[in-house]
């Protein structure tokens, strides 16, 4: 079969300055003209090679500056390889930087216009298809407002509507689905399932191990350039988040015991994980660590930081005592970045209802660098939680529930059931 997108060699060079490049041309003139000269050529891309078929995803993980966006601008055309080669079979749709496409002084209609021929549709094809893609984002009311009065949510909608409904046989997914609110994100990836079962190749670019392991046929880990490992995305996802496991322990530095302001004990290596950048603080389990099985949740994080982090994560597990994982979460699904911290902060994860088999478990509760690179601080196995219940059950969900007999398995007289 033809492949959808073939990549041969690739390596893309790029400068880097001065780390104190003067700002201005005056500043520039002042020293002489000197600082402006790029200290030295690096290979942001080198050797990358890979093939996708039709109806194939391939998943692109990796931290960040590892290239990722780079290798995607050369798939989709934008910049030229220093080495290698890209073949690409079909048309493309590309959702790189978002808005990358746009206009801020055109309206959202005028922008559908000039981002639907750039992508290969003529005007008329553009018209045909104009409220099916004005419906997909859901901004006809917004539809003749200057793009620059729409938040970034609404661009993200209008960019993936536009890419979607190009017929695109290659689709570049750039980060997207980490924008926007959820119920969006779940339309775009079923637009994405259906776009690859009628044959179009996709190549997403995500932080999250776990979506490219949920999603993708196989994957690509980079780091500083390069290909660490290609394949199975199980085994590709895995060998990322052991590296991200190993880098915090690296980083994990030797600290006396602390107490939480609730009075938790915590120890380096023991029960508490990560650099230490920023720190969860303390976390409290509302309205206490003991509750029903079916009962409502709180838990409340403290955090802080003494310099300023960037986009923080922060993820709650609730596992058993053999370390079993019984729900997971994080606040990727917010749906946008947590905002720069620098000192304290608080943010509390509701649980409407835990239907969980009666049984001790722990809440485990981290504090990520933006792209899950390594922990700045887990605490493991610290806040006990039970959970109560009056049937005693195997497994991990405890669902509410109730039985029915067909009419002829109850007997004629009186019992009920
Ligand atoms: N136009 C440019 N000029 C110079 N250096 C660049 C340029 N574009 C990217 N780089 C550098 O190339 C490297 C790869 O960058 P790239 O943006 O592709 O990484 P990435 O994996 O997409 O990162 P992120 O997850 O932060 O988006 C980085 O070191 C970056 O600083």
């Amino acid at each position: 079969m033809r492949y959808a997108v073939s990549v041969q060699g690739l390596g893309k060079q790029f400068s880097r300055y001065h780390g104190d490049r003067p700002l201005t041309f005056q500043e520039a003139v002042l020293s002489g003209l000197r600082r402006m000269q790029p200290v030295e050529k690096f290979w942001a891309l080198r050797d990358i090679s890979f093939n996708v078929l039709p109806g194939q995803m391939l998943g692109i993980i990796g931290r960040n500056g590892a290239g990722k966006s780079t290798l995607l601008q050369l798939i989709g055309g934008v910049g030229r390889p220093d080495e290698g080669k890209v073949k690409i079979n079909g048309r493309i749709g590309a959702l790189l930087d978002l808005g990358a496409g746009f206009h801020s002084d055109l309206t959202g209609r005028e922008n559908v216009f000039v981002s639907g021929v750039v992508a290969g549709l003529t005007r008329r094809e553009v018209a045909r298809r104009f409220d099916a893609i004005v419906e997909f984002a859901e901004l006809a009311p917004f539809i003749d407002s200057p793009l620059r009065t729409y938040s970034t949510g609404m661009q993200m909608r209008l960019a993936f509507a536009v890419a979607v409904h190009t017929d695109p046989q290659v689709l570049l997914v750039d980060e997207f689905l980490s924008v926007g609110d959820i119920s969006f994100q779940a339309k775009c990836l079923d637009r994405i399932a259906q776009l690859k079962e009628q044959g179009c190749a996709i190549i997403l670019i995500s932080h999250s191990a776990e979506q490219i392991q949920e999603l993708c046929d196989q994957a690509i880990w980079l780091r500083d350039g390069q290909i660490i490992a290609y394949g199975e995305p199980g085994i590709v996802a895995g060998q990322y988040v052991a590296e991200m496991r190993s880098e915090t322990q690296r980083r994990t530095p030797t600290r006396p015991p602390k107490l939480t302001d609730s009075g938790i004990e915590l120890r380096v290596n023991e029960n508490r994980f990560g650099s230490l950048e920023a720190e969860i603080t303390n976390v409290r389990l509302l309205p206490k660590g003991e509750i029903e099985s079916g009962a409502p949740l709180a838990i409340e994080i403290h955090y802080q930081a003494e310099q300023p982090v960037e986009s923080p994560i922060i993820s709650v597990t609730i596992s058993r005592e053999d370390g079993q994982a019984c729900f997971d979460i994080s606040t990727e699904t917010l749906g946008r970045s947590l905002p720069l911290l620098d000192g304290k902060n608080q943010i509390t994860l509701h649980l409407d209802r835990l239907d969980l088999v009666g049984g001790d478990y722990f809440v485990d509760v981290g504090i990520y660098e933006q792209n899950w690179a390594y922990a700045y601080d887990y605490h493991w196995h610290a806040y006990p939680l039970s959970v109560r219940s009056p049937i005693q059950q195997k497994g991990i969900l405890s669902s509410p529930h109730r039985w029915r007999l067909s009419p002829a398995q109850v007997p004629a007289l009186g019992t009920r059931y």
